[in-house]
């Protein structure tokens, strides 16, 4: 496609910018327009049968804290249409390949599917094929259901209570933050680890108090060949073996979730214990995928199933709801709006909810190794800013630490601000439910109201040279998102796929490949260079720069290698 900076509707936008962008008072506009709440926020309803609430969770997207009018939302809209949003959206769900740098379909929606829906991949109906989404779903649901009731054991006949999950990136960070995301559903019986790190410290806590007789290791990786997890499964396995004085059986202990059979065989995984899926599932994706056994076998299959169909419910969304209305390609057109117009360069995702506290964490690599991209389609580099900065903690807990520079900083910083209206945990009589509401509220408010000079002095005992460092200048934009009733299991897949979707709206505006991550490999081959290094006598690592020469020389002295 032609440059996205050379798209009529984004000159439209500079212009747009310039008179309306930069002296744009959000305060004022809220003033001007009595119904510009209901103008700027649009609510997405959940299946009652899912759902946590009986009526179906109505999740509410209020945009109308940031720097828009309607003519800016037609403008973007327009940018949207130029660059080919809507063909791109359907190339996505019909299959085709659209990863053109791997050659592969994008297709992890069909993993979410739960209606069953036709979808095919190089003709094949990946949903009902053998070894297929639905095959792969059962035998999750056989064997999480097995290993829950204690019908599954462990060699000494012991049920399996305590999971440790191997894996790294997406192979790690979806499990992760879902199952902490769920814990109110977990089993209480269950502990869970999640080994990622190459630092040995990480697999040998997660042993040190685990029993290997009650033991299951989930082996996580897409390809079964990333270093760190192949690395960190051999050391468990060597622990299993030595634990158990060579009586453990792998087979009941040991289970492989991946792409790649003649790896995990090689590895000594017996293939009817392994979970597989499609090439066509991006590592960041993965969690909807067999790589989210350790969800469901904490939260149990049933719920790990309604996860997927509040996940389905918002691909529905996004497929068929026009573009006005559309939660994530409004989401992802606000990003372009401050990443390409007002030169933001990050994006802050907050939520209000402590069982969420890896969701900042989980988008960070959806949204990054995504679209931190410099290449476009044709192969040329981009004349303009693409993927932000995202980053983010659970909030109270982030109010008391960066918000400072939230609020009076230099920088832009649009935000997102996540609440749910209900808490698994109403204590001291729902008390901590409405403090915490009260500052989701607040907050945004704050940001865009801020504080006057003339408001700082009104308060009266304020000496004039404190003044300025008093002052809030406001019209600072955050999106607020309103779960309906408490985050269950279907709230949640809505919520991460309303994020995957708003990644997707930007890459296919900023005509970048946001599902390839070439960027991550070029560390990965020299590590493995310098890993033979080390162990190499005499070799001071002089083939390097003085400074990476210099310091493998200095840790080869203190680390006490030759
Ligand atoms: O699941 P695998 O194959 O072990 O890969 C883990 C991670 O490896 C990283 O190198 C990739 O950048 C991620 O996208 C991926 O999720």
């Amino acid at each position: 496609m032609a440059p996205t900076n050379t798209l009529p509707a984004w000159a439209e936008l500079q212009a747009h910018h310039e008179i309306v962008g930069k002296a744009f008072v959000l305060k004022e506009a809220f003033k001007a327009d009595p119904e510009r709440f209901q103008k700027f926020s649009t609510t997405v309803k959940l299946p009652a049968d899912i759902s946590t609430e009986p009526n179906g969770t109505e999740i509410l997207f209020d945009f109308s804290k940031n720097l828009v009018t309607e003519e800016t939302l037609d403008l973007l809209i327009k940018l949207a249409e130029q660059a080919g949003l809507e063909k791109k959206r359907d190339a996505m769900f019909a299959g085709e390949k659209i990863n053109f740098t791997e050659n592969r379909a994008v297709y992890h929606a069909a993993l979410r599917n739960v209606t069953n829906q036709e979808m095919k991949v190089d003709g094949v109906d990946v949903m009902n094929t053998k070894g297929g989404v639905n095959d792969v779903l059962e035998h999750m649901r056989v064997f999480s259901d097995q290993v829950r009731s204690g019908e599954w054991t462990g060699y000494t006949g012991k049920k399996l209570t305590n999971i440790i999950n191997v894996g790294i990136g997406g192979s790690d960070l979806g499990p992760v933050m879902v199952t902490e995301a769920l814990r109110h559903y977990g089993a209480k019986d269950m502990t869970l680890h999640f080994v990622s790190n190459i630092d040995g410290t990480h697999i040998a806590e997660a042993l040190a108090n685990s029993d290997p007789e009650t033991t299951l290791f989930l082996i996580a990786s897409k390809t079964f060949t990333t270093a760190e997890t192949t690395t960190n499964a051999n050391t468990a396995k060597q622990w299993f073996l030595e634990k158990t004085g060579g009586k453990g059986d792998i087979s009941k202990h040991f289970v492989a979730l991946s792409t790649n059979e003649e790896e995990v065989v090689k590895f000594g995984i017996d293939p009817a214990n392994m979970f597989g899926f499609e090439n066509w599932v991006g590592g960041r994706y993965s969690v909807w995928s067999a790589i989210g056994l350790s969800v469901a076998l904490y939260v149990g299959f049933d719920n790990f199933y309604k996860f997927l169909a509040g996940a389905h419910a918002m691909d529905q969304h996004f497929r068929t709801a026009p573009l006005r209305q559309n939660v994530p390609v409004l989401g992802g057109l606000l990003s372009v709006w401050y990443t390409n117009f007002f030169n933001a360069q990050t994006h802050l995702v907050a939520p209000f909810d402590q069982y969420l506290h890896r969701f900042p964490a989980y988008l960070q690599q959806l949204s990054m190794e995504s679209n931190g991209k410099t290449i476009t389609s044709d192969g040329t580099p981009a004349k303009y800013q693409t993927g932000a900065v995202l980053f983010g903690e659970p909030c109270t807990n982030a109010q008391h630490s960066f918000f400072q520079l939230v609020h009076q900083g230099t920088k832009l910083i649009p935000a997102d601000f996540i609440l749910a209206a209900k808490s698994h945990n109403p204590v001291s009589n729902n008390l901590h439910q409405k403090m915490l509401a009260s500052n989701y509220l607040a907050q945004a408010e704050a940001l865009m109201v801020g504080k006057t000079a003339d408001e700082v002095r009104a308060e009266g005992n304020v000496p004039e040279s404190l003044v300025p460092h008093k002052v809030f200048l406001g019209n600072r934009p955050t999106t607020s998102i309103l779960v309906g009733g408490a985050i269950g299991p279907a709230e949640l897949g809505a919520l991460i796929v309303y994020y995957e979707h708003l990644t997707f709206t930007e890459g296919a505006v900023w005509d970048i490949n946001s599902f390839d991550q070439w960027g991550v490999e070029l560390g990965k081959v020299l590590a493995k260079k310098i890993l033979k290094e080390l162990d190499e006598e005499g070799n001071n690592g002089e083939a390097h720069d003085a400074s990476t020469g210099g310091l493998l020389a200095a840790f080869k002295k203190y680390a006490n290698l030759s």
